[in-house]
């Protein structure tokens, strides 16, 4: 695990709100997010597992709350936000984390595989992000943003929906950037090339493996690290940044050559 530069509390009083929070990059996240002092709430729709995760956080005193709720969907995202007021756990930061596709070739994806995965990871993180943002209007309280993405500099073969999911959550960050400013919210994102978690093993291992080798920094990343990123885009040091997508990709976008997907 990484060293934390960041001071201890430096989140005390924050409520900071995670999609897919239960699990990999999410729960290193609210990890992170807890240690420093944030209130944590989890979204994701595996309830059992949110209950583990928010357990394991508050057995480390970390103040953590859990909601299952499908993020494709509209009436639940809006009613998580209605309970998250009845609850006074508005959150000060939303990270859009909650995501994921299936690896096929792009002739293999039926209109409603693209649509599942278009659904998930662009309509999800725009429905949260709308959300979010009529919550802090309301309250006249700015806020920040961070979408997860995938690192696709180059395209992701393999994933043809997730690359133009991902693509289209990229130019939303920047897009959102603008339009939300005056209402002081920050928005960015993180581009994470291949991250050690236990959703790698829906990936070809031998594949994944040579496709690290061909890195600048040819290992995987931490979920840990992608953590210590967002955290970085959530605090004061960055508050004159917006709209960014930071590649945290052990140099993938230098490559030109990109990583092959597969199922295994
Ligand atoms: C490598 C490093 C980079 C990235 C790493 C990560 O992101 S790690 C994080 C990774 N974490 C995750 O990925 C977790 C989240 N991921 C998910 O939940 C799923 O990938 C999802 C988004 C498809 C779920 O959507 P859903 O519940 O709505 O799914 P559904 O079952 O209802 O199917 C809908 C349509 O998709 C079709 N289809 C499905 N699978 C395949 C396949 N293998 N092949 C072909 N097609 C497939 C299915 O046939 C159907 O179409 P049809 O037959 O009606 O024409
Ligand atoms: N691991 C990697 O190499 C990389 C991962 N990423 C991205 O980082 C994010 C986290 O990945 P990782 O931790 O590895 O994998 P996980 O599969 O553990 O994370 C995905 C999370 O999203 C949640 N989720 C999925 N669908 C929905 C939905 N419809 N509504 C609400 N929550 C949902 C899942 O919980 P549940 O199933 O309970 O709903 C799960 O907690 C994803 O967006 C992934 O694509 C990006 C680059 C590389």
């Amino acid at each position: 695990m990484p060293t934390s530069i960041f001071r201890p509390q430096l989140f005390s009083g924050r409520t900071v709100l995670i999609s897919g929070g239960g699990s990999g990059i999410g729960f290193a996240i609210a990890s992170l997010f807890g240690e420093l002092g944030a209130r944590v709430v989890l979204t994701a729709r595996n309830r059992a597992r949110l209950d583990q995760a928010t357990g394991t956080l508050t057995e480390r005193g970390i103040e953590a709350f859990a909601y299952d709720i499908n993020i494709r969907n509209e009436g639940e995202v809006e009613a998580l936000f209605e309970q998250l007021d009845a609850d006074a756990l508005q959150p000060d930061v939303l990270i859009n984390n909650a995501g994921g596709q299936f690896a096929a070739p792009a002739l293999d994806i039926s209109p409603n595989g693209f649509r599942a995965v278009v659904d998930l990871n662009l309509t999800g993180t725009w429905l949260m992000c709308g959300a979010f943002a009529r919550s802090a209007q309301r309250r006249e309280h700015g806020g920040r943003i961070v979408n997860i993405v995938l690192a696709l500099d180059s395209g992701i073969p393999g994933m043809a929906h997730a690359a133009a999911a991902r693509a289209g959550v990229v130019n939303l960050t920047k897009t959102l950037a603008w339009e939300w400013a005056p209402l002081g919210l920050t928005v960015n994102a993180v581009a994470p090339g291949i991250v050690r978690t236990d959703a790698l093993s829906q990936y070809d291992d031998a594949q994944l493996r040579a496709d690290v080798a061909a890195l600048p920094l040819p290992r995987m990343a931490e979920p840990e690290e992608v953590a210590q990123a967002v955290a970085y885009l959530a605090s004061p040091a960055a508050s004159y940044i917006t709209g960014v997508t930071l590649a945290l990709d052990g140099g993938e976008h230098l490559t030109g050559a990109t990583p092959q997907h597969a199922a295994p």
